[in-house]
């Protein structure tokens, strides 16, 4: 049995995510999902739902066996738990996958990293959460 585990925000769904997490379910037979805290959102805007919700959200898609919230300070320390054999990262995602392979071998997780596949929207359809709440603020507000 393949185990894949996948990470992210997760803020507000749409078919980009999905995509990302059908992607990381075809590498292998059970799919676990890290959900991002909210004060580890360092890199862009923080979300707007809460941890609880972003976890409910993802664990509610038929492809995703288990969401958890991930751990307040070590990224690492779900990970030594859950023993995937796969890390998958999306398409855009900022890490360093070398650097998170070489900490993986320190700690002696045997578990590679690899990427998933973009999805290209059609069209004016919007596939980012930032992008969508834009598009929000400027046709609603
Ligand atoms: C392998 C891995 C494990 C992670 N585990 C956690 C974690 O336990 N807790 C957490 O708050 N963030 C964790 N993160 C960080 C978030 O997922 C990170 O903010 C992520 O880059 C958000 O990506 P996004 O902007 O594509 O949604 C982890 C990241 C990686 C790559
Ligand atoms: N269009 C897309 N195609 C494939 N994967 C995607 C797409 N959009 C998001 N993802 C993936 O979903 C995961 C979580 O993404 P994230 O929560 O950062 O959403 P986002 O919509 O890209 O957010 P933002 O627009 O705020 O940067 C990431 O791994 C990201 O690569």
């Amino acid at each position: 049995m393949t185990h894949v585990l996948a990470q992210g925000t997760f803020d507000i769904l749409h078919p980009g995510h999905v995509h990302y997490l059908r992607d990381a379910a075809g590498m292998g037979d059970r799919l676990s999902v890290i959900i991002a805290r909210r004060e580890n959102v360092t890199h862009k805007e923080p979300p707007i739902l809460s941890n609880r919700q972003r976890r409910d959200m993802i664990e509610a898609l038929g492809v995703v066996d288990d969401a958890l919230v991930g751990h307040p300070e070590d990224i690492f320390s779900p990970i030594e738990d859950l023993d995937p054999d796969i890390i998958v990262l999306g398409y855009d995602q900022h890490h360093d996958d070398a650097a998170i392979e070489a900490e993986l071998d320190r700690r002696g997780i045997e578990c590679v990293v690899r990427r998933a596949s973009p999805l290209d929207p059609d069209d004016d359809e919007l596939l980012s959460t930032g992008r969508i709440i834009d598009r929000i603020c400027e046709e609603r507000c």
